[in-house]
């Protein structure tokens, strides 16, 4: 769960730099990693079972598996969602960002400014987030000199095996969960963040650097909390093309 993505986006109305973006991700990879396993593999009885393991079997560095590729995507994925927010909104209320502090935008332009923007990151997040989720779930500890390989030798051979295997749509697998997961969730996101400035702040000001973190935190949890159902049929999406479980579709998966 990009909970890690959260923290960055914690001023909609402002671009930001990836620099943010970057430490949440490292701080919130393992977090993400325990999810990933809990939602796709039945080997553990909750969150501190999984932990445990996961340190036991593969030392510390098992928490940070997979997390190369989003730190190199962070930047683009999240300048893909403000940019497409700032000017879906530019073009809904017709008001340059100056304006609106007078005029705010209406929460339903807001909503659509924020699928619109969360529904094109998702397709450029896709192939990341399906080669970030495979090296998750590789449970080997590190390669031991005469020990088997594991399938996935690093972020690029796993691109280029889904490659070689699948072809280019195999890199989009779980891609209709994503979009479906994102669009909704990240109008959620701004219209809550949105919300939270506006009632903490005097009419016409810009909202403290305090309001912004604790809009940006509410917003996070609300948008995660509705994203959830459809993140775990994503996730497992993402993994049936290796397992051989073949689900039908994202329907057939949800049963
Ligand atoms: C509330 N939602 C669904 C989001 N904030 N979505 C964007 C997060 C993207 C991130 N790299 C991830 O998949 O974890």
């Amino acid at each position: 769960m990009t909970g890690a993505g959260e923290s960055v986006i914690n001023n909609p109305g402002r671009r930001r730099a990836s620099g943010p973006g970057a430490l949440g991700l490292v701080l919130g990879h393992p977090f993400d990693t325990v999810k990933v396993r809990l939602q796709t593999q039945t080997t553990y009885q909750g969150i501190i079972d999984c932990m445990v393991k996961t340190y036991r079997h593969e030392s510390l560095l098992g928490f940070f598996k997979g997390m190369s590729f989003p730190i190199v995507s962070i930047a683009v994925v999240n300048s893909i969602l403000f940019g497409v927010y700032s000017n879906a909104l530019l073009v809904l209320t017709a008001t340059s960002h100056q304006e609106r502090r007078a005029q705010p935008p209406s929460y339903t332009h807001v909503f659509i400014a924020g699928c619109t923007g969360g529904f094109l990151q998702a397709y450029c997040l896709a192939p990341f987030d399906l080669i970030k989720v495979r090296l998750q779930n590789q449970t080997e500890p590190r390669a031991q000199p005469g020990s088997p390989p594991p399938r996935y030798q690093g972020p690029v051979h796993c691109a280029a095996s889904i490659f070689q295997a699948e072809g280019p749509r195999g890199l989009f697998r779980g891609a209709w969960a994503l979009t479906l997961r994102d669009t909704p969730t990240l109008g959620i996101y701004f219209v809550t963040y949105e919300w939270l400035c506006r009632q903490s702040t005097p009419d016409g000001q810009n909202p403290s650097s305090a309001t912004v973190l604790v809009a940006g935190g509410f917003a996070g949890i609300t948008s995660w909390v509705t994203a959830t159902p459809l993140d775990v049929i994503k996730s497992r999406m993402q993994m049936a093309g290796l397992e051989q479980r073949a689900y039908r579709g994202l329907l057939d998966c949800v049963h």
